[in-house]
């Protein structure tokens, strides 16, 4: 059993590596049995070794859950969480890139799993992926300073096409514990979605 508050950077390294090709593969099959069209005997085969998998896994079971870690190098790993959990194939594929102290970007592809609208992303997803990006901007990358959702606006200026998304965020100002920030989407076309948030620095 895994225990953060012990590892170093490299067992770390080593555990994302075992984990993450997981969660990618259960992606992939995810979006396999959203385009599927074929008969009995082949949904039954795929089942049944769904199903194996399953029992396999479950047959290993990890003594605790851990949505998000932290090590004693003070490196956060995003574990099980929605947002953008390394082991959770529902965290849609997110990596945040800090173009500066108060300011991220993020290029993901969304695909058929998160389809709202026909060919469109779901209203809810483009949430989460602002709120997560505004979370970890106004959180500044740091345990001392992580910063929860207070209040957060979106303006949904046109559908967002699935496929390949640019999203950025930045502060604007800072109040105290109150984070003042913006962000948006944008597909091939441009601009799809605006986000006002008000993020709160947690008391330690
Ligand atoms: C490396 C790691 C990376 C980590 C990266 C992490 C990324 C996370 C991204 C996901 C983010 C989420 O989804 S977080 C999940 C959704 N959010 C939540 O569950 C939060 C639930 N709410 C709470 O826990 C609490 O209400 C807080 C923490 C938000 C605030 O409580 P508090 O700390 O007691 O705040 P309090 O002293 O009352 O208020 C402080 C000031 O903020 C104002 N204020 C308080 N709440 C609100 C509010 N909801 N909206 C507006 N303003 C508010 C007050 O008026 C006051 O202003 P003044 O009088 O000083 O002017």
């Amino acid at each position: 059993m895994w225990d953060f508050a012990e590892m170093s950077s490299d067992e770390v390294a080593s555990l994302r590596a075992r984990y993450e090709p997981l969660t990618q593969s259960i992606r992939e099959l995810i979006d396999a049995a959203l385009h599927v069209d074929a008969d009995n005997q082949v949904v039954d085969q795929a089942k049944a070794q769904i199903d194996a998998a399953a029992e396999l896994l479950r047959a290993h079971p990890a003594s605790t859950r851990q949505g998000m870690a932290l090590t004693p190098e003070g490196e956060s790993i995003p574990w099980d969480n929605l947002g953008n959990g390394i082991r959770n194939p529902l965290a849609p594929p997110l990596v945040v890139e800090h173009t500066g102290p108060t300011s991220a970007r993020i290029d993901v592809e969304l695909g058929a799993a998160y389809e709202g609208p026909p060919g469109h992303v779901h209203g809810g997803y483009c949430a989460l992926v602002l709120d997560q990006i505004l979370g970890e901007v106004a959180s500044r990358g740091s345990i001392e300073t992580v910063a929860a959702t207070g209040t957060i606006s979106l303006r949904y200026l046109r559908p967002t096409k699935l496929g390949r998304l640019h999203v950025e965020a930045e502060i604007q100002r800072t109040e105290g514990r109150k984070i003042f920030i913006t962000g948006h989407i944008a597909d091939e076309d441009g601009t799809t979605v605006t986000a006002e948030g008000l993020f709160i620095v947690l008391r330690q």
